[in-house]
């Protein structure tokens, strides 16, 4: 006969002793029942109200149906003190184990807030640890499904320890699998670190949180009152300090867009994302691309309209879509291959490269690499922004993780300039000269060291000033270093760009370049690692 905790309805005493097999197996069914009901229906109640899901549920949301195969479900803790004696629930707290997404094998965890919300012991943490090693040698995919009140701090040092060992697996598995981590309850101190270890980060509006330090201990050190939300929810995360990469306002689409982004990547690095039978026509023209892109290089317009008539059934999934806007970095299908787009988005401080859009398209570019993800860079860039703020925020070590990650890249690299390409930026964004294995542009492509006006003031000032009349004389020099310098062949007769191609017939030059950079294969210099800029 099993004992039963009082309060969580837990076995705490042993199993008793089998009478036949067939007595164990029933023994063994009813443990399994007790582990899958979890604490109490109080607590699952509970869980509800405060409009979240169980972690069983979510795991069910995530994975295909029937296809979750757990691991350590009979796991306990063996701390004492505290009345942990008295308190040991299967499971421990973290539900572990592998499943499948549209077929393809995913391991995951998921934290039981019901089970000391959730918080992280050593048995919690262990069974992460090996379900981190499993999924690595298994070279598949780990979704964290984080709700977590960090640290068992009745464990002491034996749980900070436990976080230790996630970091240490999380920055291992990096650039080898793809890690996901998914944040659906108040994530406070060691559980946001490994979060923002992982390649995306997902959050829920109103019921995730992540910080180092919660309100409370902000107001006792720097006097400040905020919220939890004000502090760390789902879009401060996704506007204001780009932590995370997706906000939704619900659980069940969280989980969805999960799914939807492991349909695009492969299951480790040594593998392809998984590519599908395209019903787009590779040779489909996009005659309406003249229109959507102003000619006049100062006017705005929105790039993600141009994405989407190029790309495959106009479906995109854009990466930090709400930070740092004057950049897009999204994921695609061009005649069903997967590919990372980078562009420069006009409509948002004229498409300038600043300290945030560098950092997030360093990283997703630095992601595509890893992950044999071929990079199409859209170029429409009037430079890097300038001023004190920027200067003094580093902009000169953050735009040059951006070419650190270009440079570093060896998966295809093909580069088209829609309009105006200027100075540093068009040498950052993927230009022939750091490695881009094919570079076009239109027709109204304007690539140059600086703009006509500002060029004609520097290089022809003493004339200006000199000139009767210096008005005419700087729209002479204007006009004159135009005709020289930036009419849309001045590239392509030095080589400087593959070919000057009708907009029309984008995305059949893209698909033919792809297909033909599809067995390309590049090695970096042999090396421990490099020191890229931070
Ligand atoms: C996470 C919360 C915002 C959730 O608040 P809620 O009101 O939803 O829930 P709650 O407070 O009733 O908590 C639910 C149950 O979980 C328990 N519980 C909560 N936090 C716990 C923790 N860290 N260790 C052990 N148990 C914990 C509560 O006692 C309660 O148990 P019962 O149901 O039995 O009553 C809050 O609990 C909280 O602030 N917890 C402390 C978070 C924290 O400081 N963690 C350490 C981070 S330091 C760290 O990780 C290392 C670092 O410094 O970086």
């Amino acid at each position: 006969m099993t004992v039963l905790e009082e309060t969580t309805g837990e076995p705490i005493a042993e199993p008793s002793e089998p009478t036949d097999a067939r007595g164990r197996v029933a023994e063994l069914h009813e443990i399994r029942a007790q582990a899958l009901a979890g604490p109490s229906e109080k607590a699952t109640q509970a869980q509800h109200a405060k409009g979240k899901l169980t972690a069983r549920e979510r795991i069910e949301l995530l994975l295909d149906p029937g296809s979750f195969q757990e691991v350590e479900q009979l796991r306990r803790h063996r701390a004492t003190g505290f009345g942990l004696e008295a308190k040991k629930p299967f499971t421990d707290g973290v539900i572990t184990g592998w499943g499948t997404v549209e077929g393809r094998t995913v391991f995951v965890y998921a934290h039981d807030f019901r089970i000391f919300g959730g918080a992280l012991g050593e048995a919690h943490a262990t069974k992460i640890h090996k379900i981190m090693d499993m999924a690595i040698a298994a070279g598949a995919p780990l979704v964290s499904l984080n709700d977590g009140a960090g640290a068992r701090i009745q464990e002491g040092v034996s749980a900070l320890a436990g976080y230790g060992g996630i970091f240490q697996r999380n920055t291992r598995a990096s650039g080898v699998i793809p890690q996901i981590s998914v944040m659906l309850g108040p994530c406070a101190g060691g559980a946001a670190y490994s979060p923002a270890l992982t390649d995306f980060v997902f959050m829920v509006r109103e019921t995730s949180q992540m910080f180092i330090t919660g309100p409370d201990v902000v107001k006792a050190v720097t006097g400040e009152e905020i919220t939890q939300n004000g502090l760390g929810g789902a879009d401060v995360h996704a506007e204001t300090s780009g932590v995370c990469h997706f906000a939704y306002d619900d659980e069940e689409t969280c989980i969805a867009e999960v799914r939807y982004l492991l349909s695009l990547l492969p299951q480790n690095n040594r593998e392809n994302p998984p590519r599908t039978e395209a019903t787009d026509p590779a040779d489909r023209r996009g005659d309406v691309l003249l229109d959507l892109v102003p000619a006049d290089g100062n006017r705005p317009y929105d790039m993600t309209k141009v994405i989407e008539e190029i790309v495959d059934d106009g479906e995109y999934v854009e990466i930090h879509e709400r930070w740092a806007r004057n950049i897009i970095c999204a994921l695609a299908r061009l005649d069903g291959q997967v590919v990372g787009i980078v562009a420069n988005q006009p409509q948002a401080l004229a498409g300038v490269l600043d300290i945030e859009a560098s950092e997030k398209a360093a990283r997703f570019v630095q992601m595509c690499d890893a992950f044999n993800i071929p990079i199409v860079t859209f170029l429409d860039v009037p430079g890097f922004l300038p001023g004190v703020d920027q200067e003094h925020g580093g902009i000169i070590r953050h735009g040059a993780k951006l070419l650190y990650a270009y440079c570093n890249a060896t998966v295809p690299r093909i580069s088209l300039i829609l309009r105006k390409a200027y100075g540093g930026a068009y040498i950052v964004m993927d230009s022939q000269s750091i490695g881009a294995d094919l570079t076009y542009a239109w027709p109204t492509n304007e690539i140059a060291v600086m703009g006509a006006e500002g060029a004609a003031n520097v290089i022809f000032r003493r004339q200006i000033a000199e000139a009767e009349d210096p008005e005419a004389m700087r729209a002479r020099m204007v006009k004159e270093y135009k005709s020289e310098l930036m009419h849309p062949y001045y590239a392509a007769e030095r080589g400087l760009v593959d070919d000057v191609i009708d907009p029309a017939e984008t995305r059949e030059v893209l698909i033919r370049s792809l297909a033909m950079l599809q067995s390309k294969h590049a090695d970096l210099p042999s090396r421990k690692h490099g020191n890229p800029p931070q």
